[in-house]
């Protein structure tokens, strides 16, 4: 698929893997709507890629995925300006143990959320263009961080959404393919944060420094990469693209109910 007058939707896209996904859709001839509820950040990136790529090419929308209201309003003013939605890359998250409901909010239910609402205005049964949708899950969502088990949590959710959604999509006709990115640690503000937020599970703060070691850590254009390719191979759907700077594999689901 060409990017070229396509219209993209970046949730989380003023910092980190958001920040990079904008960027590289940018590059390849996307429009993209850059939806973040740091509006300061947001507000400073869209200046500058309108410099570089033009005022028509971005659009900056202060949304809190947490909010139905905000949501809603962010994916119909970008249709309005773009004319329409071709994909959506649920990416905004956030890691914090202390706050777990917050957690489940942002990273497992603001995902639903962004998706049911854009395919209102990305489903072809809905007089939609169809398109793709891309979540951000993340290797932990395909097996366990001990000491972020709510986080955990929410990835698996991801992951389970993004294959039940795309075979969905697929059986309903809505032209919709739905596939997640899962990055094990990347360089980015969460990352780098993340012992003040391990709460009751600090403790195991040293064997997640050991995973760490064990995987390495990954650049936000590494991650970006896959996006693209997600986006792009429209014979990718229902895939969970897993990446590590050692490697970068789809995922095989053994379906254990048979
Ligand atoms: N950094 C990693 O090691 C890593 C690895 C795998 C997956 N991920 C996932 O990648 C995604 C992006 O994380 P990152 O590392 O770039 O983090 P980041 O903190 O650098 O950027 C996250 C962005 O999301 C925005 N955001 C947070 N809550 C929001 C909300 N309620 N509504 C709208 N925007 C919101 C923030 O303002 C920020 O701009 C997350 O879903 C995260 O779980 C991160
Ligand atoms: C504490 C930093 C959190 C960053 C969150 C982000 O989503 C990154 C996650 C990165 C990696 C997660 C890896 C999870 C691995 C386990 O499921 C399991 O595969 C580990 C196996 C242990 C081993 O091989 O040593």
């Amino acid at each position: 698929m060409s990017l070229d007058g396509k219209v993209a939707v970046v949730t989380g896209a003023a910092l980190g893997i958001g920040k990079a996904m904008t960027e590289i859709l940018l590059q390849n001839g996307a429009k993209v709507a850059l939806l973040d509820v740091n509006e300061t950040a947001g507000k400073s990136l869209c200046e500058a890629l309108m410099k570089q790529y033009g005022q028509e090419k971005t659009l900056f929308l202060s949304c809190d995925i947490q909010s139905e209201e905000q949501t809603k309003a962010a994916l119909k003013k970008t249709s309005e300006v773009f004319g329409g939605i071709d994909i959506l890359c649920n990416n905004a998250g956030i890691l914090n143990e202390n706050t777990w409901e917050k957690t489940v909010s942002i990273n497992l239910m603001g995902v639903i959320r962004s998706t049911y609402l854009a395919l209102e205005h990305m489903n072809k049964l809905n007089g939609g263009r169809g398109g793709v949708i891309v979540n951000t899950a993340s290797m932990a969502g395909l097996g366990p961080l001990p000491s972020c088990p709510v986080y955990t949590a929410t990835k698996h959710g991801v992951v389970g959404f993004t294959r039940a959604m795309a075979a969905a999509s697929s059986a309903s006709g809505y032209g919709i393919r739905v596939n997640a990115v899962c990055p094990s640690f990347v360089q980015t503000e969460l990352f780098a944060n993340i012992l003040d937020k391990l709460g009751q599970f600090s403790h195991l703060a040293d064997a997640t420094k050991g995973m760490v070691e064990k995987f390495g850590t990954l650049s936000v254009s590494q991650v970006a990469e896959c996006l693209l390719e997600l986006v792009t191979d429209e014979t990718k759907n229902g895939e969970a693209l897993v990446v590590t700077p050692q490697m970068k594999k789809y995922m095989t689901f053994v379906n254990t109910i048979q």
